[in-house]
């Protein structure tokens, strides 16, 4: 039945692997971004085959009622190769990594510190922290600026600020070191980096994961930053259990809520260990990604300086609410350019899932087999790698209009977006993806970016310089860089206000 099935993939249509070895994954993966990804999708569909290193089939996946099935179906999890990476750099307990009933009511819990009316409650902390770095803007430094340092430090700010409950710099200066160690060294890529990903991949799990005991320094590295994780944790969670004990208010922060919870009620499905749990991957999983999606608005917005024109009026006209706050929710240029960001620059294009069982995966619009038979849905077995293109689903023109690959917030003020067919957390998008791992703080991710951009743009003006470009490349995220690849976003910078 192995080779039934391998022969049902194989009927899929797709490009022809460039080696053995790698297979298409250089071409996926490496720059420039998308580009084959655009062609492919293009020349076979919704669906195509492509191969993986050491001649593995894989699939690309960005037909929405295949991606709603394999998010949302529970007969898909987490690949070994993200299920590992996640395990390293967040530690065991993390949620990315739990699994089904547990992560179940973890996700509960958590959910509950980050609904609307949670994140609202945040919108004066990430106004400070906005504020904090237009003043630290000095258009007069150099004729062209990086922005990445600046957005990166308010984005970490924002998490620490609403997560912990204090500032980068009253956490251990041990932790936060290694936390931009981590994060810097996690973002590469490279056809060694692929081959031993790939690898890593076909040991069975227990043993790929072993092997970060290897006496290397990265894996020395990844240890150490899980262990200072944790004792920041166990710091954080001590004092505000502490406080939650004593009844005292212990402030707004999702980290004080979550302890206030477990004190508050006698069913112990959270525990402190599991709040300590998440320190990792609440720190990195917050900050680079909100940083990149709001650097990708600037870029273009830098290149439509009528657009920027035009949402540099709606940020100084601020509607506000009845209790005075800027409603940033009735600013529809705003959200439309954020929505195009996420759409155009998803800072995780790609995610992988591997089948739990035998199973089929339905398609909205049925392909065309390699011998002409017309398939509606796609039968794959246990153990099946699959690839979700979110990035190619967040450009079908079927979705998004014949001019998808260009950016244009006027298609959601237009709505000529989806309005039904709910699929992922937010606009139709999956750039936050969808199903039961969902990101956590995309609803404060939102936020962030919608304060953070209106501060920018209110008071400066962007242009891009003449000498120097930004590129997308995927760096495990959709990371800005310059064209020797380092991470860059070089902008001209004037005062307006
Ligand atoms: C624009 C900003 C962001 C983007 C594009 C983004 C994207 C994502 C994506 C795609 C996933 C799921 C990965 C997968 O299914 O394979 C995810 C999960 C997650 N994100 Fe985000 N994220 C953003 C901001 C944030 C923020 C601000 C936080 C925390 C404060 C956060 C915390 C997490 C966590 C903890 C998970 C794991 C959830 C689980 O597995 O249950 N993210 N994010």
């Amino acid at each position: 039945s192995t080779i039934r099935q391998q022969r049902s993939i194989q009927r899929i249509p797709g490009p022809p692997p460039s080696s053995w070895l790698l297979g298409n994954m250089l071409q996926l993966f490496l720059p420039p971004y998308g580009y084959y990804d655009d062609i492919w999708r293009k020349t076979y569909g919704t669906v195509y085959r492509f191969q993986g290193c050491f001649g593995r089939d894989r699939l690309m996946i960005s037909d929405p009622l295949a991606l709603q099935h394999i998010l949302n179906s529970g007969e898909f999890e987490f690949a070994p190769i993200f299920d590992t990476l996640f395990r390293w750099l967040f530690g065991e307990r993390n949620m990315a990594v739990l699994k089904g009933e547990e992560h179940r009511n973890l996700r509960t819990a958590w959910n509950a510190a980050f609904t609307a009316g949670a994140v609202r409650q945040y919108q004066p902390i990430l106004e400070k922290v906005a504020q904090g770095i237009s003043e630290k803007l000095d258009p007069s430094d150099s004729p062209a600026i990086d922005i990445c340092p600046l957005i990166s430090s308010a984005t970490v700010g924002s998490t620490t600020e609403v997560v912990f409950g204090c500032a980068v710099d009253d956490l251990g200066a041990e932790f936060v070191e290694s936390n931009s160690n981590i994060m810097a060294s996690s973002a590469s890529q490279s056809s060694a980096q692929i081959l031993i990903d790939e690898f890593g991949g076909l040991l069975p799990s227990w043993l790929f994961r072993r092997t970060i005991y290897l006496p290397t320094k990265a894996s020395q590295a990844l240890r150490t930053h899980v262990e200072l994780a944790s004792r920041e944790g166990w710091r954080l969670v001590h004092e505000k259990m502490d406080a939650a004990k004593q009844g005292l208010d212990g402030g707004d922060d999702v980290y004080s809520m979550l302890c206030e919870y477990i004190c508050a009620f006698t069913n112990k499905s959270l525990r402190p260990e599991d709040i300590v749990a998440q320190t990792s991957v609440m720190m990195i999983g917050g900050s680079d990604t909100t940083a990149y999606t709001l650097v990708w608005a600037l870029v273009e917005l830098a290149k439509n300086p009528e657009l920027q024109d035009s949402l540099r009026a709606e940020i100084h006209g601020r509607p506000r609410t009845s209790r005075g706050d800027v409603a940033y929710d009735s600013m529809p240029l705003l959200n439309a350019t954020i929505k195009e960001s996420l759409r155009m620059y998803p800072v995780r294009p790609w995610t992988y899932r591997v089948a739990t069982k035998d199973t089929f995966i339905p398609l909205s619009q049925s392909i065309l087999s390699t011998n002409g038979e017309r398939l509606s849905q796609i039968q794959v077995k246990k153990g099946q790698l699959v690839t979700l293109g979110f990035a190619s689903y967040q450009k079908l023109e079927s979705r998004w209009g014949e001019d998808s690959g260009q950016f244009n917030p006027g298609r959601w003020l237009e709505s000529r977006v989806p309005q039904s067919a709910a699929i992922g957390p937010y606009a139709n998008l999956l750039a936050f993806s969808g199903g039961s791992h969902t990101c956590v703080g995309w609803r404060l991710a939102v936020l962030e970016m919608q304060v953070i951009l209106s501060e920018l743009i209110d008071k400066f003006a962007f242009s891009l310089p003449v000498e120097e470009s930004i590129e997308p490349r995927y760096m495990t995220n959709l990371m800005p860089t310059n064209a020797d690849g380092q991470k860059r976003a070089a902008f001209c910078v004037k005062r307006v206000l």
